[in-house]
């Protein structure tokens, strides 16, 4: 793992911008995106780059299930907002949140993946270790799936809801197996929140009890953190 401490996020997200440079002049295809709030600031700075991604492929982790994707709250409306209206995609894939049929949902969803194999993955982390929706004692070989939010998730994500019982209780995520095959992985995290996290996914023992630690197995990982979640690390 490559671990890079910024002083904020406007620094992290220029070092972000040039890994998606980096990885486009190398030719990557197929873009992982993550919403929340780690990567707006590096969205803005792609948003008013002068990176073309018209020839590239766009799969995001995850979206709640019951949310279309011109709900606000959801994240297809969260990506098109931070990123795809000024700076379209050839495609951008982001699990389908109404679909009734949600077996075929995720099936379709690891399909996509197998057809376009992530180049760069762009993760966040959740204060309870999780990337993407994968929550704690999710299986490390998981596919495309759907999650129960545990309480602590559903809280944290509750600032971006009117109110708390607004909250989806479920989600669809791409699986951590998924995640992990691809070929680059860059995560970011801000903040004294995700201290604890950071510290037992960099120096823990790997454990689905803390899903971010497969990533100790990963042989091309960047972690950009700011010095508050960077505080618990040895
Ligand atoms: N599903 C998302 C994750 O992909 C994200 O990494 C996490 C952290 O969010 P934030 O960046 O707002 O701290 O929140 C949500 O649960």
């Amino acid at each position: 793992m490559k671990i890079i401490k910024v002083k904020n996020q406007i620094e992290g997200a220029q070092i972000g911008f040039d890994i998606f440079k980096q990885a486009l002049e190398n030719d990557a295809k197929v873009f992982g995106l993550a919403t929340g709030s780690t990567p707006i600031k590096l969205y803005e700075v792609l948003r008013n780059s002068d990176l073309d991604f018209s020839n590239s492929i766009s799969i995001n982790l995850d979206e709640y299930l019951g949310l279309s994707g011109d709900n606000p709250q959801s994240y297809r409306y969260f990506m098109t907002q931070q990123l795809f209206n000024q700076k379209p995609f050839q495609h951008s894939y982001v699990p389908d949140g109404v679909k009734t049929d949600t077996a075929l949902a995720t099936k379709e969803y690891d399909q996509i993946i197998d057809k376009h194999p992530i180049d760069l993955q762009l993760l966040g982390i959740g204060h309870n270790g999780h990337i993407g929706f994968n929550e704690p004692g999710t299986s490390f070989e998981s596919k495309t799936h759907v999650v129960d939010l545990q309480p602590s998730t559903i809280e944290a994500n509750a600032r971006f809801f009117e109110k708390p019982e607004d909250v989806p209780t479920q989600a669809i995520s791409m699986g951590i197996a998924s995640v992990m095959s691809a070929k680059h992985i860059l995560l970011m995290a801000y903040g004294e929140s995700k201290a604890e996290a950071i510290s037992k996914m960099i120096n823990g023992p790997v454990t689905e009890e803390m899903p971010a630690s497969i990533l100790q197995k990963h042989n091309s990982v960047t972690i950009i953190v700011d010095e508050a979640a960077a505080n618990k690390l040895n």
